[in-house]
């Protein structure tokens, strides 16, 4: 029998604590600067870049505050957030005693900085990160060394429901054969109730993308169930999921606000992931006793093979389509086939999307397009291909996604002109 895992310590991080390890991580690269000038930073920087396209165009729209966790830029002082990151990652390797180190790679290296806790991940997600290190320590399962390339555990990645109590933890190792596997996985049972997955994903590659192609559910459920504005999503361990619920919230619901759908309307969700956005849209039409009709595309098979679930789980399979395919494809097949659009929602990865894809959207002419992104600089040249092809930007509003850090997301409503 292997060794009990250590119990979860119960210590917290207080809301106003400060972080043990904010000069080493890697993350929080902004975490000592008060949240109400993070707001403010964000909100002049998402200005200044739009400001010459607007100019250009000469559009009659100012930008929105910055929704940040709690307020928004410009109302004064506001509590730096904590605790909403519900994905946490934790990179292995092995200690100088045949142990098995964790933590956060520090800054612009991969050299690995212990964590006890960490202020931004949801309760406890540092704790049941730390404790599967010290399982697999107990069980013996070597640690990947990234020199060597010697050793089999690589990453684990845990996934906390928000509006459930399931924790999904997925392993990340170099090869699928795992020694004592019996013994492991009962040591990870027993870190805390509320894993209801463990999964292992396969990357046998050198490089620094985390996930690889071979996915296997070694204990449990095969998906972790969450809730967004009242639709219930089920999540496989590899399709994408937005990491701070609670913001999702405020940005699917200017998402839809952008949409203004009406009785009738096909509404299509490109880079679409689990179907979040569309199915959440779908939803609230109904609720507001408009039917309409969406088609999600998304190029990541366990993410379509979800939205598909999702569209049954929340009784929409009749109005929601799902087509796994690349965007850019989809999208110029479906304009020279002269496909009914009237309203399309695009959710692009950090790059942005494809010129070919945005003739595309142009070629079929939806009323409206809302444009939702991770990273603003491509939203700008993607909006001003857009503006080439009839648009205009009628809306934007910043969303804090990532307290404590540059980034920000926006919400782009756009009109034909
Ligand atoms: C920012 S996520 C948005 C997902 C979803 N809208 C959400 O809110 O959860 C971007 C998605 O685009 C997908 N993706 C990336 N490149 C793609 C492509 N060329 N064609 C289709 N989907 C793509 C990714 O797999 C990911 O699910």
């Amino acid at each position: 029998m292997p060794k009990p895992s250590a119990p979860l310590k119960q210590k917290r991080v207080t809301a106003d604590g400060p972080c043990p390890v904010m000069r080493s991580c890697g993350g929080c690269t902004w975490l000592g600067m008060p949240y109400r000038k993070q707001l403010a930073r964000k909100q002049q920087a998402t200005e200044e870049l739009f400001a010459p396209l607007i100019a250009r165009h000469q559009w009659d729209v100012s930008i929105d505050p910055v929704r940040g966790m709690g307020g928004c830029a410009g109302e004064g002082s506001l509590p730096a957030p904590r605790a909403f990151r519900y994905k946490a990652v934790t990179p292995f390797a092995p200690s100088q005693h045949g142990g098995v180190r964790c933590g956060f790679f520090a800054r612009g290296t991969h050299r690995i900085v212990h964590v006890p806790d960490c202020i931004v991940e949801a309760p406890d997600a540092r704790h049941i990160l730390n404790a599967v290190a010290h399982a697999a320590e107990s069980c013996r399962i070597p640690a990947y060394n990234e020199d060597t390339h010697r050793g089999l555990l690589r990453y684990a990645v845990l996934r906390m429901g928000w509006r459930t109590d399931e924790a999904m933890l997925t392993l990340v190792t170099s090869q699928r054969q795992l020694p004592r596997y019996r013994a492991f996985i009962e040591a990870l049972q027993r870190i805390d109730g509320r894993i209801t997955t463990i999964a292992q994903n396969v990357n046998p590659r050198v490089t620094n993308a985390i996930l690889g192609n071979d996915t296997r559910i070694l204990f449990g459920r095969t998906h972790l169930r969450d809730q967004l504005l009242g639709c219930t999503f089920d999540i496989s361990p590899t399709a994408f999921y937005q990491t701070n619920p609670a913001q999702t919230e405020v940005l699917y619901q200017l998402a839809i606000d952008g949409m203004g759908l009406e009785e009738g309307d096909v509404l299509m969700d490109a880079y679409c992931g689990s179907g979040t956005i569309g199915l959440c849209a779908a939803q609230a039409a109904s609720d507001a006793g408009v039917n309409v009709q969406v088609i999600g595309v998304e190029r990541n098979a366990a993410g379509i093979a979800d939205a598909k679930r999702n569209a049954q789980l929340n009784n929409l399979e009749q109005c929601a389509r799902f087509i796994n395919d690349d965007a850019t494809s989809y999208m110029k097949r479906a304009a020279e086939r002269g496909e009914r659009v009237d309203v399309l929602c695009f959710d692009p990865p950090r790059a942005g999307s494809t010129p070919a894809c945005l003739d595309a959207a142009c070629a079929m002419a939806p009323r409206r397009i809302v444009y939702v992104s991770c990273n603003p600089q491509t939203q700008v040249r993607d909006i001003e291909h857009l503006a080439r092809g009839g648009y205009r930007l009628t809306r934007l509003t910043p969303v804090d996604m990532f307290p404590h850090t540059e980034h920000v997301e926006t919400v782009a409503a756009l009109e034909r002109a």
